[in-house]
């Protein structure tokens, strides 16, 4: 049988369009869909994509899509210390009552970080001081949420605030509200850490 006159032809097409098909998903930008998506029969199906991905030319960096969020607001002095501290009492209330090694570690660690990196210089100096008169106590549960209740009431005095009734803690910052209890830390499951 003779050779269709036009396979040189098709074989020529097959070969552009495939390399078409390459190029231009790099430099596609469509609202509903993604470099990734695109085939050379989504390109030509809808002229608009091949319009786009045309004019942007191979040397044009793929813009990113608008943002719709609004814009973040900086965080105020009081507002970063709301969140750490409920960070803080939630941690407490989540220590085990009987904590390994390296839990008992880790919560000591975690203040001497806090100490060295909290985003505010004042409050980085205060806390220092605070934590040389106060060593961290983490020996179960109910030690270390009374030791952070005790911190966080030296600073609110120091800002003339009120003290808070620690016996009122656990109520305050009870444990997490977490389906089956499957926040709880287990104390005998981690195994220590050597670094
Ligand atoms: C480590 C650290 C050091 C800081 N140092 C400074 C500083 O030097 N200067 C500064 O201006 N700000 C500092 N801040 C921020 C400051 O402590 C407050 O977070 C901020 O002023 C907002 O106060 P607030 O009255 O809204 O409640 P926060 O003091 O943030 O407390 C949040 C909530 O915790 C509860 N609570 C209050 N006291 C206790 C307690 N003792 N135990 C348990 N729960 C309590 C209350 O329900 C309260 O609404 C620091 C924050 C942190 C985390």
């Amino acid at each position: 049988m003779s050779e269709n006159p036009l396979t040189p032809l098709l074989n020529t097409l097959n070969t552009i369009s495939r390399s078409l098909q390459n190029h231009l998903s790099q430099f596609l930008i469509a609202p509903d869909c993604t470099a990734n998506d695109l085939t050379v029969s989504s390109l030509t199906n809808n002229p608009l994509h091949l319009f786009s991905a045309v004019s942007l030319g191979a040397d044009t960096p793929v813009a990113a899509p608008p943002i719709k969020e609004k814009e973040a607001k900086p965080l105020t002095k009081e507002e970063l210390g709301r969140a750490t501290w409920t960070l803080l009492h939630s941690i407490a209330a989540q220590y085990p009552d009987k904590p390994t090694r390296q839990q008992r570690r880790d919560a000591k660690e975690l203040m001497a970080i806090l100490s060295r990196m909290y985003p505010c210089k004042e409050c980085q100096d205060h806390f220092k001081e605070i934590l040389k008169a106060n060593p961290v106590q983490s020996g179960s549960q109910g030690e270390f949420s009374q030791w952070l209740c005790h911190v966080h009431n030296v600073v609110n005095r120091s800002l003339g605030k009120l003290s808070f009734p620690c016996q009122r803690v656990n109520a305050r910052w009870g444990k997490l509200d977490c389906k089956d209890r499957s926040c709880d830390l287990d104390s005998t499951s981690q195994l220590d850490i050597k670094y």
